[in-house]
């Protein structure tokens, strides 16, 4: 893929009022526009990931997939408040030529996807093919379905929600009590934080797999065992393995963001905001994911009014979204061959 750089010279205004002076957009892209400026393919990454879907969605993007640079135009942006280039807390702040640091303003989804619709209109993109993000990603795909209902042709969203819940709230808090508590998290340097952020990831693996995942993985072959059991030091691996790509402060920032995300904020509730989405629109869930249960892909699906509902059978919890590729490839292709199908190309003009 080849990787550029967004620069956004003004004042950006946040949702909370707040003005970061400027920010970038680090984006990746595959692929040409074609001539009609039909066959763009946006995808939105989730937690942790990075503009290089073609690594990370690997089973669907790529030479031969679903989603391929033969065919399509392939573009992700990392998000703002993230640590792959795109203005974040460890970003330097041009008011003070220092870091941001623990002084970087509070982002939601929606800042987000303003982000990403500025660097939209900077390419002279009128017009999405599909829009696809699962988790985190999925939010901001779905914010920006309801922002711009003539967008996106088609919408894809995995293992995602309209809302976040109080338990997806409670894990996010959790890991930042995790943060908190380590004494180097009140200190001005990059690393600040870092046996905190290892903690975090350790608790969050618990809501991104679950009973099975473990089960099966994890199990001990040796049953005298007392001590050192595999579960241990796969908790232990998972987080120091985090911290050798991330930090703490855009753990942070990122999963507020996720805290924040309501689609039905200042709309007149999620039913009113969901009604608005024009795209046509598949949802999937994973059968086994506890952290966005397929509940809330259903709920999702109950009130979009051009969509389809899939839920693939996985033991990989949340994290199936990120594995479990040819069931995903699978029923992308059904939705895309989809008999009936009108066919709705918008252009919003930029
Ligand atoms: C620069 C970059 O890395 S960009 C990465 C971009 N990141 C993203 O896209 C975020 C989304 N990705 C993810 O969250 C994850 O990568 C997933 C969900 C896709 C896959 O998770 P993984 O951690 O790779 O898989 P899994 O849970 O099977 O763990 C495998 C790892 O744990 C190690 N492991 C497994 N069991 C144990 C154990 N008992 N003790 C210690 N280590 C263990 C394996 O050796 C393997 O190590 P490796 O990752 O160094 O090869
Ligand atoms: N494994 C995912 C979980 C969040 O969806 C990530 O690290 O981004």
């Amino acid at each position: 893929m080849h990787t550029q750089v967004f620069t956004y010279q003004q004042e950006f205004e946040l949702e909370s009022g707040e003005i970061l002076p400027e920010f970038q957009l680090e984006y990746q892209t595959a692929g040409k526009i074609n001539e009609d400026g039909s066959n763009i393919i946006w995808a939105c990454h989730a937690l942790t990931g990075n503009a290089d879907v073609m690594d990370w969605w690997s089973g669907l993007f790529g030479d031969n997939k679903i989603f391929n640079p033969d065919e399509h135009f392939i573009i992700c942006a990392n998000v703002l408040g993230s640590c792959y280039g795109s203005t974040g807390p460890l970003s330097v702040n041009p008011r003070t030529n220092k870091p941001y640091y623990h002084s970087f303003p509070s982002i939601t989804i929606r800042d987000m996807v303003n982000a990403l619709d500025l660097l939209r209109v900077d390419l002279g993109i009128s017009k999405i093919h599909t829009l696809i993000g699962g988790s985190l990603g999925g939010q901001q795909a779905l914010e920006w379905a309801v922002k711009h209902p003539t967008l996106a042709e088609n919408l894809i969203i995995v293992a995602s929600n309209a809302k976040h819940s109080p338990w997806g709230i409670a894990f996010n808090e959790t890991q930042r009590i995790a943060i908190n508590a380590d004494p180097t998290w009140k200190e001005e340097r990059d690393d600040a934080g870092i046996n905190g952020l290892i903690a975090a990831r350790s608790i969050a693996m618990l809501s991104y797999r679950n009973y099975e995942t473990y089960e099966t993985t994890q199990m001990d072959d040796d049953e005298d065992k007392v001590n050192n059991f595999r579960a241990s030091s796969y908790q232990q691996y998972q987080g120091e393995k985090l911290t050798k790509r991330f930090n703490a402060y855009s753990y942070w920032t990122l999963s507020k963001a996720m805290d924040s995300h309501n689609l039905g904020r200042n709309r007149g509730g999620l039913k009113e905001a969901l009604k608005l989405i024009k795209s046509y629109t598949q949802v999937i869930g994973v059968n086994t994911d506890v952290l966005f249960p397929v509940s809330e892909q259903r709920f999702i699906a109950r009130y979009v009014e051009n969509v389809t509902y899939e839920e693939i059978n996985s033991t990989y919890g949340h994290d199936g979204f990120l594995v479990e590729f040819n069931k995903l490839a699978k029923a992308i292709d059904a939705f895309f061959k989809q008999k009936n199908r009108k066919k709705l190309i918008y252009d919003t003009g930029c």
